[in-house]
């Protein structure tokens, strides 16, 4: 569905883009996540055929860029960082509005504006005045728009920017939704926790430079290659610590009292069989559960000392 090969956007000597290369599929949700000036906009410009690229391709449902813009066009919403409403238009007049630009006429516009309000749970807003809106409610309004014509393809700038936790969930549910409805989405934060647990993909960029690009288990895999349990016993730690490490799954084992910290080897993801090994043991668990992974620690290492900039 978007597929970019070596995209790059130079503006004199500085890369905004560098060598992009991206693969995505119907139904999948890709965060796209990197810092202020990262290149975020741009790529997402570039595919919705708003900028050019200095060199490289991009496809869209199979479409180029560079000979069928027209075509694409017809297939993606773009959402920009920011946008305008018209303050003195009601919620529904505003996307009649832009229903009537997309020639969509009579009975049928009512009723498609009415079913993308409801889609983006903004029906109960209808009659009110884009003015009077919040900020999480005008984003939505913003997405009911550009899913007026159907686009197959969504990209979508910082959609949660500015929002408050209710907001950000609200928005990520109508987000979920449509990636159920299969169509493609590429979304992009600042923040990779933010997006994390929605997304199927992600890429990190920085600077221009995509450092990463692949599933969220990924990322975590990359910045942390052994899963680490914490655990808790009743009874004798030091006596539970000993039977952990003489188990072939085990690297090491921190006792910490009362917490055990144990590292498992490279590449062994399944461990079930630790606790029962300590429960039969007679080590009754008070505390058996797999590290997190800070995100937000992930990001800043996967983003360091990517891309020099000239
Ligand atoms: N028209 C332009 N002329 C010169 N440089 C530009 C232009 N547009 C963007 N840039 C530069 O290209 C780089 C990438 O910008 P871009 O807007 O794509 O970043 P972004 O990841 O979307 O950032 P943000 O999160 O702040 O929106 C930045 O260094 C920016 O200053």
């Amino acid at each position: 569905m978007i597929k970019t090969v070596d995209l790059t956007k130079k503006y004199d000597e500085l890369y905004a883009i560098q060598d992009i290369n991206l693969d995505l599929q119907a139904g999948d949700l890709f965060g796209f996540i990197g810092p202020n000036g990262a290149g975020k906009t741009t790529t997402m410009k570039i595919l919705a055929t708003l900028l050019q690229p200095s060199s490289g391709e991009a496809y869209v449902c199979g479409h180029s860029i560079y000979r069928e813009p027209k075509e694409i066009r017809r297939l993606v919403g773009y959402m920009p960082d920011f946008f305008g409403v018209y303050d003195d238009m009601k919620v529904i007049e505003y996307l009649e509005f832009f229903a009537a630009a997309y020639r969509i006429s009579g009975a049928k516009r009512r009723e498609v504006c009415n079913e993308k309000l409801a889609l983006v749970d903004l029906d109960f807003k209808r009659d009110a005045f884009a003015s009077t809106l919040s900020r999480g409610q005008t984003q939505r309004l913003g997405l009911a728009r550009v899913l007026l014509h159907e686009p197959q393809v969504l990209l979508l700038d910082e959609p949660l920017s500015g929002l408050d936790p209710r907001a950000r969930i609200e928005m990520r549910a109508v987000l979920r939704r449509l990636g159920e409805q299969g169509k493609t989405i590429m979304v992009s934060s600042h923040i990779l926790p933010e997006l994390a647990d929605m997304c199927n993909k992600v890429g990190i960029i920085d600077r221009g430079v995509m450092g990463f690009n692949g599933t969220v288990a990924d990322v975590i895999k990359k910045v942390r290659p052994r899963v680490v349990l914490h655990i808790e016993v009743a009874g004798d730690q030091q006596a539970a610590a000993n039977k952990l490490r003489e188990n072939r799954l085990v690297e090491s084992v921190d006792l910490t009292p009362p917490l055990l910290t144990v590292t498992l080897r490279e590449g062994i993801e399944e461990y079930a069989e630790l606790s029962t090994l300590l429960i039969s043991a007679g080590f009754p668990l008070k505390l058996f559960r797999e590290e997190e992974v800070n995100l937000e620690s992930a990001f800043m290492l996967l983003t360091k000392g990517l891309g020099v900039r000239t």
